[in-house]
């Protein structure tokens, strides 16, 4: 297991789009990172998975930088898009399969772990069709199916929960979870305060630097933090929940980029997501 380590970034275009970041990003932990449209979120995690080269500082990762010279990222490192990145034409096993096959897995292997990664989220029934055909929440699963499949020492999701509704964003929460306990180091860019409290660890960008560094998270059976003086957090409290039981994708009929909003509200207890404590 190994930690992501951005020691000094700054990432400028015409302007400076990042600057002095510092930050350690934990194996085995879930970490938020949140902030406002534009912040810089998106530009971060591309500096860490080595899609962009820092202007300046660096990111590692088991002791080598993530940028390999070519905007290709390291092996180790797989991505959750906020695009997607879907083959619109491909059914949505062959999607995932690709990315099994690009790391050299044979395509029958690659087709039966395709269909099990779908099973993940609950989606294994869409597996023979097109991506385009699929509504906007069921696109982000097979995104999320076809990240999380590889087994990536290094996990950057980018807003995966934005088009689902609360019972797919549980089920998202427990299988980022999963990746989490197997040693990954999974980074999540969110502006959803229910997924940045399921988080081990919390940074917040505004404008390009890092702000408030790391707020604790609460864990069960710890008394909350005092709330701090000063103006109201950018992260309130979530409201009450529904259960984290997704409804089963029965539906037939194509839907285009509709966000899943039809689950009804019911308490969901974030703490199973969360890391056990030790000994546990
Ligand atoms: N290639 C680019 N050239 C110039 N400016 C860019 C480029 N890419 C991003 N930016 C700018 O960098 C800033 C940060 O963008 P970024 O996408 O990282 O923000 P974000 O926090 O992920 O936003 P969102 O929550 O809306 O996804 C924005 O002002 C954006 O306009």
């Amino acid at each position: 297991m190994s930690d992501v380590h951005v020691r000094g970034v700054r990432y400028e275009v015409d302007r400076p789009l990042l600057a002095d970041i510092d930050l350690v990003l934990r194996a085995g932990e879930m970490t938020a990172l949140s902030g406002p449209s534009g912040s810089g979120k998106t530009t971060l995690l591309s500096i860490v998975g080595g899609l962009l080269e820092p202007t300046a500082g660096e990111a590692t990762y088991d002791g080598a930088s993530t940028w390999r010279g070519t905007g290709d990222p390291r092996p180790e490192v797989a991505f959750v898009l906020q695009v997607y990145g879907l083959v619109p034409i491909l059914s949505a096993r062959e999607n995932v399969s690709v990315a099994l096959r690009a790391r050299g897995v044979d395509p029958v292997a690659a087709d039966e772990q395709a269909v099990a990664a779908l099973t993940r989220f609950h989606i294994a029934d869409l597996a023979d069709r097109q991506v385009e055909e699929l509504s906007g929440g069921q696109m982000q699963r097979v995104a999320l199916a076809r990240g999380l499949c590889v087994g990536a020492g290094v996990l950057l999701a980018d807003e995966p929960t934005s088009e689902l509704d609360e019972g797919n964003r549980a089920l998202v929460l427990a299988e980022l979870r999963r990746e989490a306990e197997r040693g990954a180091v999974v980074v999540v860019a969110t502006h959803d305060p229910a997924v940045v409290d399921a988080c081990d660890a919390h940074h917040a960008l505004d404008d390009g630097r890092l702000v408030d560094h790391t707020e604790p998270v609460h864990l069960p059976g710890h008394p909350e933090p005092a709330p701090e003086p000063g103006p109201p957090s950018r992260h309130p409290s979530p409201a009450p929940e529904p259960a984290p039981e997704p409804a089963p994708e029965h539906q037939h009929e194509p839907e285009q980029h509709r966000p899943e909003q039809h689950q009804p509200p019911a308490p969901v207890d974030h703490s199973a997501f969360r890391r056990p404590p030790a000994g546990r």
